[in-house]
């Protein structure tokens, strides 16, 4: 399980975490919400390594990750973060950056797991293009494509749906129940939308005041 114990972040003299806790249990699934610049984003970077907590234990599976002096490296935490904006890597096509994923997780490249992460996120026709040459919707699926193809332990997801229309959101949101329900992996999915919250299910907390509250 992902362990936050008693985080707090600022920066500068901007208080945004307050002794935060937070579990996640492999395939649980939480929601969190929270007013804009209440804090998600941070939580999510620190968990996945990009940020360093002023105070607080991140543990991931028994393993320390973050402590003062330590700081375990994002790729070695077995996440699979999909932040807001998607950032795929502009020298690769779809299908490589796919390859190079599961590659560096040591699973065969052009594996039926590829294959089938493609059609379950609806990019089996965008496999040869650029990311310059994909939509904001079409990229979005590629992040996420991405993230699920380095078979990762624990899913963190940063609004994923954004922007998505109602028909693309509830398709993506069936491919992230189906990874969960399929791999137990844990998932942290950040939303402000209702109608995400009812797909994905699982429990609804709140960030409230640098704290994870109930809703
Ligand atoms: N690197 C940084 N330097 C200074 N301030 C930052 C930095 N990153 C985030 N902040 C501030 O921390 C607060 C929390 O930001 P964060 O992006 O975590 O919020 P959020 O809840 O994800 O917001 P949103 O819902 O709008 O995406 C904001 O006030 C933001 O301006």
């Amino acid at each position: 399980m992902i362990s936050a114990e008693n985080i707090s972040k600022s920066f500068g003299a901007q208080p945004v975490l307050q002794q935060l806790d937070l579990v996640l249990e492999p395939g649980e699934k939480v929601v969190l919400s929270g007013a804009s610049g209440c804090g998600k984003t941070t939580l999510l970077r620190l968990l996945a390594g990009l940020e360093e907590p002023d105070a607080g234990r991140i543990e991931i599976d028994g393993q320390l990750v973050n402590a003062p002096g330590l700081l375990i490296a994002p790729h070695h935490r077995g996440l699979g973060v999909v932040f807001q904006q998607p950032a795929l890597w502009p020298h690769l096509s779809v299908r490589q950056t796919l390859d190079f994923v599961a590659s560096a997780q040591h699973q065969p490249q052009g594996s039926a797991n590829l294959s089938d992460i493609a059609r379950a996120c609806g990019i089996e026709e965008l496999l040869d293009r650029q990311p310059n040459a994909l939509s904001g919707g079409q990229a979005r699926r590629v992040a996420l494509a991405r993230a699920l193809a380095a078979g990762p332990r624990y899913l963190l997801l940063d609004e994923p749906t954004s922007n998505l229309d109602f028909e693309a959101r509830t398709g993506l949101n069936a491919v992230i129940c189906d990874f969960v329900a399929e791999t137990a992996a844990g998932l942290l999915y950040i939303s402000h939308n209702e109608s995400d919250v009812s797909q994905i299910g699982g429990h609804h907390v709140q960030l409230v005041g640098g704290r994870i509250t109930k809703p």
